[in-house]
């Protein structure tokens, strides 16, 4: 695998696993700031419930003081009566514009009772009716019969809004759960309220009627004590934190002060009037006044809870919020982070790295035109690069040492092939392509011809003019030679003033021809010393050929050199040829 795609894959890879990690995060990060909300709002609209549990229960005191009374009532009951109906009303629909608002989650709908709010709006408006008509009727109409019918209508209602108050609790301890227990806490004491007013409207049609109480009245009171004191021990049972809350303690405190002590002992002195046959000394209204705000610390308290529990849900939503964001900045954080390490190793490694693969490529395929850059860099990839510059350094030495070598061996075999003086082939070379030629000739049965010359009286030439100038007429009888002769013709010294021709191909007479054409030319040209003398050599020539499939180079050098002692014998600058 390519180290570009190696790379890309595990970025890939690390970039996906670091998403996954951080979605996982911020999702329970999520959950939490959504459970923390749900939270808040389920329990407010409990609360909402709540308080509309509570004015049912408030209204029943105005009915018994209006059925209480003569007719037409006393019209400061009426107008409490009024007041209290009002102030359920506003309740109710407090309850249902919160739950418009902003709906539950619907994995709650199903848990929040919807219908016992309609059950009760029917419920309410029959009762409220079924009052109205009672207290319409003269008091001497009104039977207990008909009286405690009425007053249970009244108390029919308020576990139509009780069932909606524990909808709202369950609801609010599935999405949080933490503040369950203060919750559980805060509808037992609307349940106390509720067996408190219970208690207080037990008495309504005694009071209201001035007769004793029966036998199944004090039961009932029994009952209802009974119910109170458990859900009194019920709300004290410690349920962690929220039990040695200073608020919580001095409200558990006044409700066991005034409503444990004097709103029951208001009870009990009923209770016994009625024993001992004694007037009660008041009316339904007026025990009412008394016992009613003996309940109040109830709702104060319960009030208490929720404000603690609204309290505790509203830090755990900040906290939730708060966490959700620190999430959100971490996650930012670690995939900034997370990319910036990315692009550094992919400049700082991949790349030079890439870089460096491609000039020691090219260096391999001898091209040094990448020069390795970032070799100033104090790491690893620097070493590498450093130690790069240096081998195509030592590459490019190389090469340059190679073609200096190439270069001087190329000079060195022309030096071997080359005569020193002259410039042109010496013996050995001419002995080479002779014998090649000779071979060649041989194969396709052709005849080859040598020229053998000598310069004539060239010691007189040293003689007279010194060394030097025999040098020079060396070379220059080279050059007229080398001139004369055509493509394929070659010209050696053969050593001391002899030089021999070898002619392309051409039998003895072509040969004879060339050789005269040579003599003349050298004969002809006079030659001109570095010191102004002219001079004029001649040279004698000898000319043989070579034929047959057993032709030997030194054989036909010999009859060559026999020809020419022949043409110095004969006189000198003359062509003689094999005979
Ligand atoms: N300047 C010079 N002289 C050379 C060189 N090689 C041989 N010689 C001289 O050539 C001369 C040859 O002389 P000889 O063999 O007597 O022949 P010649 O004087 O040419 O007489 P013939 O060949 O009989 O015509 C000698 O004096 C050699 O020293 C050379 O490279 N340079």
């Amino acid at each position: 695998m390519r180290l570009t795609r190696l790379f890309a894959l595990t970025g890939a890879v690390l970039a996906l696993l670091v998403c996954g990690m951080l979605g996982r995060l911020l999702w329970g990060e999520w959950e939490h700031y959504r459970a923390a909300g749900s939270g808040h709002h389920t329990l407010q609209l409990m609360q909402r419930a709540m308080i509309a549990a509570e004015k049912l229960s408030f209204e029943r005191g105005p009915v018994n003081a209006v059925l209480g009374d003569h007719v037409p009532a006393d019209p400061a009951y009426r107008a409490r009566l009024l007041r209290a109906r009002a102030d359920t009303d506003q309740a109710l629909a407090q309850l249902r514009r919160e739950l418009a608002a902003a709906p539950v989650p619907a994995a709650l709908a199903g848990a929040l009772p919807l219908a016992p709010l309609g059950r009760l709006d029917q419920a309410l408006a029959a009762a409220r009716q079924t009052v109205d008509q009672l207290a319409a009727l003269p008091p001497a109409q009104r039977t207990p019969e008909r009286l405690s019918e009425t007053v249970e209508r009244m108390f029919r209602l308020v576990p139509l809004a009780l069932d909606a108050v524990t909808g709202y609790t369950r609801a609010s301890e599935q999405v949080y759960p933490r503040i369950g227990r203060i919750l559980t806490k805060a509808r037992l004491t609307v349940e106390l309220r509720e067996f408190a007013g219970r208690l207080g409207s037990a008495l309504t049609v005694p009071l209201a009627s001035a007769q004793p109480l029966t036998e199944s009245d004090h039961e009932r009171l029994q009952f209802l004590r009974g119910r109170i004191e458990q859900l009194r021990q019920l709300i004290k049972i410690p349920s962690g934190d929220i039990d040695t809350e200073p608020r919580v303690l001095a409200a558990v405190a006044r409700m066991d002060q005034l409503y444990f002590a004097t709103g029951q002992r208001l009870v009990t002195e009923v209770e016994l009037a009625s024993r001992a046959g004694r007037p009660y000394g008041m009316d339904t209204g007026q025990f009412a006044q008394r016992y009613v705000p003996c309940m109040s610390p109830i709702l104060a308290l319960r009030d208490v809870l929720l404000e603690e529990a609204q309290a505790q849900a509203l830090r755990d939503f900040q906290d939730a919020r708060h966490e959700l964001m620190l999430a959100l900045l971490v996650g930012a954080a670690i995939l900034l982070a997370l990319t910036l390490l990315l692009l550094i190793l992919r400049r700082r490694v991949v790349v030079p790295l890439l870089r460096a693969t491609r000039a020691v490529v090219r260096l391999g395929n001898g091209d040094f035109s990448l020069p390795p850059s970032g070799a100033r860099r104090d790491d690893e990839i620097g070493d590498m690069l450093r130690a790069l510059a240096t081998l195509r350094a030592n590459s490019m030495d190389r090469q340059r040492l190679e073609q200096e070598r190439l270069h001087l061996i190329e000079e060195l075999k022309v030096r071997a092939d080359t005569d020193y003086l002259t410039g042109i082939l010496n013996r050995r070379a001419f002995t080479a392509a002779g014998n090649l030629r000779l071979r060649g000739a041989s194969e396709r049965n052709e005849t080859l011809a040598v020229i053998l010359f000598d310069v004539d009286h060239f010691k007189s030439v040293n003689d007279s003019y010194g060394h030097d100038a025999g040098d020079q007429v060396l070379i220059r009888i080279a050059d007229v030679v080398r001139d004369s002769l055509r493509d394929g013709e070659i010209v050696a010294r053969y050593g001391g003033e002899e030089f021999v021709v070898m002619p392309a191909c051409c039998g003895l007479e072509a040969a004879g021809a060339l050789a005269e054409r040579l003599r003349e030319a050298i004969a002809s040209e006079p030659l001109t010393l570095s010191d102004g003398h002219i001079l004029r050599v001649t040279a004698s020539f000898g000319v043989a050929v070579a034929h047959g499939p057993h032709a030997a180079l030194d054989d036909l050098f010999h009859a060559a050199d026999l020809a020419l002692y022949r043409a110095k014998h004969n006189g000198r600058n003359r062509v003689e040829s094999q005979v």
